[in-house]
C-alpha cells in the first residue's frame, strides 16, 4: 500500500523556518569618552529601554582594554590612517560592553547610534546617540556590530562565557 508522505517535508520546512527565525543579538560598545560621564551612560540605557520595539540588555560588563585587546578587536582597520588613533582612544579608559537582544536589533542599534561621523550625525535631523554625544570622527562614542556573523564573533571575543551561536 502507498502512503502519501508529501505533507511531511512541508511541515518540516515550516518548522525549520520558524525555529531559524531566532532573536537577533548585537554587540554594543559605549566607548571610553562616553563612559567618563556616568550621566551619559544612564541616558543611553534609558534610550535603549524606551525603544519602541523592545531591546533587551542580555549581558553587560565593564572592560578596560590594553593595546593588544584593541588591536585584535579592530584588526580589520590595521593600516588605515586612523588606526593608531582608534587603538589609543579605545585604551584611554574603561568602557561598557552590552549584548543587546531583540528583533532586528543589529539594524535598530546602528540606527539609534547614527552615522559614524558625529558631524554628519549632527546635521541629520533624525535623533541619534552620536549626534548627541559623539565628539570627533574617531571619538564617536559608540560601536554596533554590522551583521549577525560579526556580532557573534565580537560577542564571543568579549563575552566568551555566554557561548552564544
Ligand atoms: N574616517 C575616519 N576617521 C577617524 N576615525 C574613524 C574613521 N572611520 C572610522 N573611524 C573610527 O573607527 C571605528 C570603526 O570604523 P567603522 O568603519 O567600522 O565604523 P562604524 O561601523 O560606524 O563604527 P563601529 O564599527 O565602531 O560601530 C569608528 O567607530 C571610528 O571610531
Amino acid at each position: 500500500m502507498f502512503r502519501n508522505y508529501s505533507i511531511v517535508p512541508k511541515v518540516q520546512s515550516v518548522l525549520f523556518n520558524t525555529l531559524r527565525k531566532r532573536t537577533e543579538y548585537t554587540l554594543a560598545l559605549l566607548k571610553p569618552d562616553l563612559c567618563a560621564d556616568p550621566y551619559a551612560i544612564k541616558a543611553v540605557i534609558e534610550d535603549i529601554e524606551k525603544s519602541e520595539k523592545p531591546i533587551r540588555i542580555y549581558a553587560h560588563k565593564k572592560l578596560y582594554w590594553d593595546q593588544q585587546d584593541a588591536e585584535l578587536f579592530y584588526s580589520q582597520h590595521a593600516g588605515k590612517f586612523f588606526y593608531e588613533r582608534l587603538v589609543g582612544y579605545m585604551i584611554s579608559g574603561p568602557f561598557e560592553a552590552f549584548v543587546l537582544e531583540g528583533d532586528s536589533v543589529i539594524t535598530r542599534w546602528r540606527e539609534l547610534i547614527g552615522q559614524t561621523h558625529p558631524v554628519r550625525a549632527k546635521v541629520n535631523p533624525k535623533y541619534s546617540l552620536r549626534s548627541r554625544f559623539g565628539l570627533t570622527d574617531t571619538r564617536n562614542s559608540f560601536h554596533g556590530s554590522d551583521s549577525q556573523e560579526n556580532a557573534f564573533s565580537e560577542i564571543n571575543l568579549l563575552f566568551p562565557e555566554l557561548l552564544l551561536k
